[in-house]
């Protein structure tokens, strides 16, 4: 209670007969960022209506520092709608100073909060310009700004990075981290998993409606095979043929990467390897997100 997360506790929703959602349960910490992941139609968009509000589960319930999240709880969030919700034909300065106003902000914090923020993300220049006369990118850093321009203490964003271009990603990347730096709860939902690994404190993981995974990386890893990455530049293709509980994956040019399973011991790795020549490296290394999110989806399949 009263410790700024965003709980989203067992909603379920359905559409007719599709089951959007089924049970879905995580939360987002006060200043922790937190990555949603997917694939399409697994029902992050729903999960993401329903903890703004706009959309009504069937049951479950969703929590704000230990409050159900209700209409004035709603004037706190910020929101950036996967299907974009901008006026084409406003101008940018004036609909920015406008949504800051219908959150409650004194027209003059609600100007410098817009000067600020478009300063911030780089269409400080476009002010005066209407919305639809922007490239896609730019409407998406407007798009930002008008979620952040009211000061939200929760930041809810679907897929806020497609379709940006790399400099445009940076200057994202640095805004969502600073606002959970600032200790308020960021959730954004993603395809980009390498991104997704490198910025996002936890991440949650939806296959069919339901929350299959939520952790940090390296905790969801923990339990998955052990890699490592060997390099001994003289070795012979099947140096490691034979090795007790070793399976060679792939050759990735003078490096081999094996696979631990049970029993396998890694010193007896570093000793077949020392006996080709010398290993100029020896590391473990983790699961990935992709992969991790790979075994996931192929676990659906199977
Ligand atoms: N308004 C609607 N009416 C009927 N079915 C819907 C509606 N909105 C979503 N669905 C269905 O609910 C499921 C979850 O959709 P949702 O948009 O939440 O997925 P998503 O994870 O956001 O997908 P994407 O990555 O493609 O954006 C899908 O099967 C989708 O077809």
């Amino acid at each position: 209670m009263g410790d700024g997360r965003l709980e989203v506790d067992a909603i379920s929703k359905r559409y007719g007969d599709v089951v959007a959602l089924r049970d879905t349960t995580f939360d987002v910490r006060a200043g922790e960022l937190f990555g949603f992941v997917g694939s399409n139609g697994a029902g992050k968009t729903t999960t993401m209506r329903i903890a703004l509000g706009v959309l009504a589960a069937d049951s479950g319930a969703v929590r704000w520092d230990g409050s159900p999240v209700t209409l004035e709880t709603r004037r706190h969030i910020g929101y950036m709608p996967e299907e974009r919700g901008l006026y084409p034909k406003m101008k940018v300065g004036e609909q920015l100073v406008y949504l800051a106003r219908l959150h409650g902000l004194s027209a003059s914090a609600a100007q410098r909060s817009m000067t600020d923020w478009t300063e911030r993300l780089g269409v400080a220049t476009r002010r005066d310009d209407d919305v639809q006369n922007l490239s896609l990118g730019n409407q998406q850093r407007v798009q930002l700004a008008a979620a952040l321009v009211h000061n939200p203490s929760i930041l809810v964003l679907d897929e806020p990075f497609s379709g940006l271009d790399p400099i445009a990603v940076e200057v994202m990347s640095g805004v969502l981290l600073d606002k959970a730096a600032e200790g308020i709860p960021v959730v954004f939902s993603s395809h980009q998993l390498d991104l997704v690994e490198r910025l996002c404190h936890r991440v949650g993981i939806i296959r069919g409606g339901q929350m299959v995974a939520v952790g940090t990386v390296d905790e969801l890893s923990a339990g998955g095979a052990t890699e490592m990455v060997v390099d001994a530049p003289h070795a012979p293709e099947g140096w490691a043929n034979g090795l007790a509980g070793v399976t060679v994956r792939r050759r990735e040019g003078a490096r081999t990467v094996l696979e631990l399973g049970q029993g396998a011991d890694d010193q007896a790795v570093l000793a077949a390897a020392l006996a080709t020549g010398p290993v100029t490296e020896f590391s473990r290394r983790r699961q990935s997100l992709t992969e991790l999110y790979r075994n996931v989806v192929n676990q659906e399949a199977s």
